[in-house]
Formats: structure tokens, sequence, C-alpha cells
């Protein structure tokens, strides 16, 4: 298991490029299952989440192969095997996004229920309601979800989710799509990966209008061509690197991301003191002296994002002053705070809501990663702690970022991977 060794301390000065989105790039791949043929998808990042979901593709008879760099082709055949196994999908909770197209294409799907996860319960009670209102007979046995479409086709339905699910909109987007009629869908999500995904299917033939909103409306149609599709930029990787150039009293330029997705990440760091600016393709951050104290709360977009709590509480940390961070969108998100507290962080957490107390310094020990914006986190705090930092399980982290050590260190980072 590779570890990652930070010495902290250094402002990050340059310009870094952010990679395609891990949110976006999984279902955007996973559509390719609701259509025979050759499928080419641009800007996917080469993530261990991605690697896993072209090995289920490949488990079911499916071609899956990234080309040079960042484009990878998918061969669907006039048949495969709709099944998602639990060695494979238990390392991933997005492997459940197969679900809609295997139901819409071909009928049937034998999906494991993903594993237990370290930030919450995460049930997908949703899908298989929304999924079970277009027709589909879902039974859970051994672990699995076992669906089948009496009759073959899904029909279109009216379906108000009890809360704003990611994946849940997305799975029942790509049901939609290939099902007979009109399905409008109510309180989804809206964010940018759900927009991308819609846009990813509707260049495939599908009719969807609306995505981006809370009222998707999509008329279903007979078939669809395969993808062709470039991947939006990754946020949450966008906003990580935004965090490490304030954090570090650095000057960064973090290229090819799309500032209209990170509002409210942008609103906050201008309230931690950062300076922010739009330059050619991207956003350049500064910042200068100790944060300023600031209050977040997670909320579905364009709401604060849960996947950057972790790092702004990073920010939080070493500000001069008293932040309160409260967590909404998963019952046990805070599991950074140990470990921030082994670098000498002062933070409480009570319930839903965490208490940080700035200190002027954080100070390098050994930390363990527990989940993947955990672990992004702890490299934050290595970046700006006095002494070294060494973040073991390192694993957690690459299932999102795309080796981050390479991102940072030409920005003066002194970071480094061990191999195990
Ligand atoms: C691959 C992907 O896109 N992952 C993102 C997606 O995860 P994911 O799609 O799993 O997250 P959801 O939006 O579904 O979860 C939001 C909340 O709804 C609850 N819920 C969800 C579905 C369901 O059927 N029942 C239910 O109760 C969840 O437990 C959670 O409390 O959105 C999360 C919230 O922005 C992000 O943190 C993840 O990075
Ligand atoms: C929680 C996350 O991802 P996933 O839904 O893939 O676990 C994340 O990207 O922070």
């Amino acid at each position: 298991m590779d570890k990652i060794i930070v010495e902290g301390g250094v402002p990050l000065r340059g310009t870094v490029e952010v990679s395609g989105a891990k949110n976006a790039a999984l279902p955007v791949v996973a559509a390719a299952l609701l259509a025979e043929g050759d499928h080419v998808v641009h800007n996917v990042p080469d993530l261990a989440d991605v690697r896993t979901l072209g090995r289920i593709l490949r488990h079911m008879g499916c071609t899956a192969e990234r080309g040079d760099g960042r484009t990878v082709h998918i061969r669907v055949p006039p048949d495969l095997k709709p099944e998602a196994p639990y060695d494979l999908v238990r390392t991933m909770r997005a492997g459940v996004v197969v679900l809609g197209p295997l139901l819409a294409r071909w009928g049937k799907a034998r999906v494991s229920l993903p594993g237990g996860c370290a930030i919450g319960a995460r049930p997908i009670d949703q899908h298989l309601k929304v999924l079970g209102a277009m027709g589909a007979e879902i039974a859970i046995e051994h672990g699995y979800v076992e669906a089948t479409v009496p009759g073959g086709r899904l029909r279109g339905t009216e379906f108000v989710f009890d809360l704003q699910t990611v994946t849940g909109t997305e799975n029942a987007l790509m049901a939609a799509v290939l099902a007979e009629g009109e399905t409008v869908l109510r309180n989804c999500a809206r964010e940018p990966e759900v927009a991308d995904l819609a846009l990813a299917l509707n260049e495939m033939g599908a009719k969807i209008e609306g995505a981006g909103r809370t009222e998707i409306r999509i008329q279903g149609v007979e078939t669809l061509r395969p993808l062709r599709h470039t991947v939006i930029p990754d946020r949450v990787e966008a906003g990580t690197l935004l965090v490490a150039g304030a954090l570090t009293r650095g000057d960064v330029v973090v290229k090819g991301c799309d500032p209209s997705h990170l509002a409210a990440l942008l609103e906050k760091l201008r309230e931690a003191g950062a300076h922010l600016e739009p330059v050619e393709g991207g956003l350049r951050v500064r910042g200068e002296g100790r944060p300023r104290p600031f209050n977040v709360r997670t909320l579905p977009h364009p709401g604060f994002p849960t996947d950057m709590q972790a790092q702004v509480m990073v920010l939080a940390a070493v500000a001069d002053g008293s932040s309160v961070i409260t967590e909404t969108i998963f019952e046990n998100r805070f599991m950074h705070v140990l470990e921030l507290r082994r670098l000498g962080a002062d933070i409480t957490v009570d319930g839903k809501t965490a208490v940080v107390k700035g200190v002027p310094r954080l100070s390098g020990a050994p930390v363990m990663a527990s989940d993947l914006r955990a672990s992004a986190a702890l490299v934050l705090a290595g970046l700006d702690a006095a002494g070294e930092t060494e973040i073991q399980r390192v694993y957690h982290l690459d299932r999102g970022y795309e080796r981050l050590e390479e991102k940072l260190a030409p920005l003066g980072a002194r970071i480094r991977r061990v191999p195990a």
C-alpha cells in the first residue's frame, strides 16, 4: 500500500491542469450500455474507480480500453451478461450506475449492492423506487439487486424523489431515455455531473429537457447511437487545488476548471481572504497571511458540496478565529477530524457540526486516510504543516485524484509517493 510523504511550508506557485470529472465520467461510461457499438469518451480521468468500471464492463462482455491519454473506447456487443459482481462493486459506490442502463437496454440486471461505506450508510432505495415506478420488478437476493422488466421495455412515469440524489437521478435518466413514452422526474439532483450525463445522452439521440434543474422531462426513444462525448472538468479536484493555493499562501493558476461549477466554494474562499481572479482558461488563487474564519453548511448543488467539506476544514483549522462546519449530506463524514487533531488542529464535533478553532500552524505527523476526500484533506494539511506528514492508505486518494502528488510537486510542493 503506497503512502504519501509531505514536507510542509512551501507556498505553491505555478499552473496546474484539472482532469476530467470522476463523478461525470463514471455515469457517462456506464451510459455506453444503452447502445450497441463503438463508443468514444474523451477527458476520462485515469482513476481507480474508472478502471474498476472498465472491469465491470469487461465482465459483462464489453471491451473497454484507454486509448492514448484521456480517451476511453468501449465496444458494446449485440449480447451481454447484465451483471456487476460484488468483487468489483464493493470497492466503489458508483458501480450502481450500471443498473439503469442495463434495465433500459437489456431488460435485466444483477448488480451487487454496494458495500458498506465509511462516510455513511448510502442506501439506494430511491434508485430502486424510480426503476420500480417504471415497471421493473426488483428483489434483493444474496446481496444482489435482481431486476427484470416484464415485457422487456420500461415505461415512462411521473416520479418525485424523496430527496435529491445524484446517482439516483442519473440511474433514472438512463432508464427513462429508452422507456416507452414520457417520464417526468421531480426533485432531481442539479449537480453539473447530472447535466453532463444528460448532454452525453442527448448526443446519443436521447430526448431530455431540464437536466440541471429539479424537474427533468424525458421522451423515450427506441434506440440510441454510440457515445461521442467529452467529460466536464473535475470541480472537486479543481477546488482541492484552489484550497492548496490559498492555504499555502501561494499563487496558483488552476487551468481547465469551470468557475460556474465552483460558485459556493469560491464564495467561501473569498470569505477566508483568498484572492481569486478569472484568467484565460481557468482561475488564479492567491493566499496571504492566515485565513479568516468562515462557516460552511454542505447542501445539494448549487449549495456547498460535501465533497469539499474535508478540504475547507483544513483552511479553517489554521484560520485566525473559529469556524463552524455543518455536514448535512452524509451522516459520518467527519473522519478526517481525528487525524487533523493529530496534526494539532483544534476541532470539536457535535453531531452534524464541527467547531474549528484555528491554530497558527499544524505540525506534521503520521496519519491514516479513511476515505477519498479525507485523504485529500490530509495531503492539504501536510502541505502547510511544520515538518513531515506521512499519509497511509492513499488508495482512497487514488479513487478520485489522478496522482495528486504529480500535480502538486511541479508547484513546488515537497511531496512524494513511497511504494509499499
Ligand atoms: C459517483 C458520484 O457521483 N458520487 C457523488 C454522489 O454520490 P451519491 O449519488 O451516492 O450521493 P447521493 O446524492 O445519492 O446522496 C445524497 C444523500 O441521499 C441519501 N440517499 C441517496 C440515495 C438513495 O436512494 N437514498 C438515500 O437516502 C444518501 O445516503 C445521502 O445522504 O453525490 C454525493 C453527494 O453530492 C457525492 O458526495 C458523491 O461524490
Ligand atoms: C464520495 C465520493 O465519491 P463516491 O460517491 O464515488 O464514493 C467523492 O467523490 O467524494
